[in-house]
């Protein structure tokens, strides 16, 4: 683990800097970390706060500025940050001046994630991911073939927790059913736009079903994350393949019909597909069920009698009857408007405030610990622990 480069701090990378003349743009404070060869530059171009911070590259052995492609939600500036690497693909942002979940940010340069995608897009990739305290709700990925009730178990669910969960929606190139909204149910999609869009590293996943493009969005799983909300996503058994190879945790739950005949007849009773398409479905379903118990599954489910399947869901995701929260364990304070960082001997991250008074609610010390950080980039960092001295 190893400190930024403070601005001012290294004469000689500000004379780097300034020799390239290409930080200029960016307003108030910046900060300045060096990885393997490359300076991080953190800053807002659009100046004040609230605007998002930026990152530009230099590659100190060309002496070029490189443009990243920056995926994830970007944090929003405050008046000061700092910036701690802590391994060699990620450096923790923490912001002054903020509420205690929205200080952390890593920024990934050279994660699993973000070597896939700079493999996918070419050029240099880095991708912002929000630090969770605590453990955060997992993610819930559910799949099983077409007209087995995995929509409506969903709608079960998000009528009864509706401040718990959050629904990846996902784009389709598949037409607008008559009573499907776009923004809601899916974001309805040309498959010019989306074979780009999947070229340009815009889906955390992507597969051909039933003849058309789905896929998720990073940007789709990062809004319901922001809300602090557990996303569901109801995705096929290729995409449920995808995310279980990503960074993402997610729990991966499988829906089986009680029979083949069931299945054919809700999907005809639904009425929503052509004859054509139902049998293409149908064809399809043999294989999904098959691919279902290859043991890519965490739990399955089968969905006979709605009302005790739907008792069986929330039995495995430990939810009552009454809406629990599953949002990742709460802390209240708000960060001070400057600090100071240092490494204690156990390698914890210590923020020491130096704000000239103490107010209620701002902590004099904020100690992180690092060790047990998982998941990353798309989504969220989890396992942050933290202890708080006033
Ligand atoms: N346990 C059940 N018993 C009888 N009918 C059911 C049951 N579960 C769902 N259904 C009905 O089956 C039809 C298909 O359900 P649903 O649309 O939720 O399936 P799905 O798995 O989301 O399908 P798709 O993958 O095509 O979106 C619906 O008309 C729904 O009302
Ligand atoms: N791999 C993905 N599969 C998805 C996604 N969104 C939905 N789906 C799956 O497609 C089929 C058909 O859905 P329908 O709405 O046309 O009936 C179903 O199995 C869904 O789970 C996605 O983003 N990625």
């Amino acid at each position: 683990m190893g400190q930024e480069i403070q601005e001012n701090f290294s004469a000689s990378l500000h004379e780097n800097l300034s020799a390239c003349d290409d930080d200029s743009d960016f307003k108030g404070h910046k900060t300045i970390t060096e990885i393997c060869g490359k300076l991080y530059v953190v800053g807002a171009t659009s100046g004040g706060a609230e605007s998002p911070l930026d990152v530009k590259v230099f590659d100190k052995a060309t002496g070029k500025w490189l443009a990243p492609t920056i995926l994830g939600k970007k944090p929003n500036a405050s008046t000061f940050h700092s910036g701690v690497l802590v391994t060699n693909d990620r450096v923790l942002f923490l912001k002054a001046d903020s509420l205690a979940d929205e200080f952390l940010y890593f920024l990934e340069v050279d994660s699993k994630f973000v070597r896939e995608r700079k493999n996918l897009l070419g050029g240099e990739v880095v991708a912002w991911s929000k630090g969770s305290i605590g453990d955060g709700p997992k993610p819930i990925v559910i799949s099983g073939p077409s007209g087995v009730g995995k929509g409506t178990l969903i709608n079960m669910l998000m009528k009864d927790f509706p401040s718990t969960f959050g629904f990846s929606v996902s784009h389709t190139t598949r037409a607008p059913r008559e009573k499907e909204v776009n923004g809601i149910h899916y974001h309805f999609t040309e498959r010019e736009v989306m074979e780009k869009e999947i070229k340009e590293g815009k889906f955390l996943e992507s597969a051909l079903v039933h003849g058309n493009l789905y896929g998720t969005s990073v940007e789709a799983v990062e809004a319901v994350t922001d809300t602090g909300k557990r996303c569901i996503l109801d995705i096929d058994v290729q995409g449920a393949r995808s995310v279980r190879a990503s960074t993402i945790e997610a729990i991966f739950i499988f829906v089986r019909p009680p029979s083949f005949e069931e299945l054919e007849k809700r999907l005809r009773d639904r009425g929503t597909e052509t004859e054509e398409q139902i049998q293409k479905r149908l064809r399809n379903s043999r294989k999904e069920i098959e691919e279902g118990k290859e043991g890519l599954f965490d739990h399955i489910l089968v969905n006979d009698d709605l009302e005790s399947c739907y008792a069986n869901l929330k039995k495995l995701l430990g939810l009552h009857s009454m809406e629990t929260s599953n949002k990742a364990a709460s802390v209240d304070f708000r960060t001070p408007s400057s600090f100071s960082i240092s490494i204690d001997a156990e390698n914890n991250i210590v923020i020491d405030s130096q704000d000239a008074e103490t107010k209620d609610g701002i902590p004099k010390k904020i100690v992180l610990d690092v060790s047990s950080v998982r998941g990353g980039a798309p989504g969220r960092t989890r396992g942050l622990a933290v202890s708080i001295e006033y």
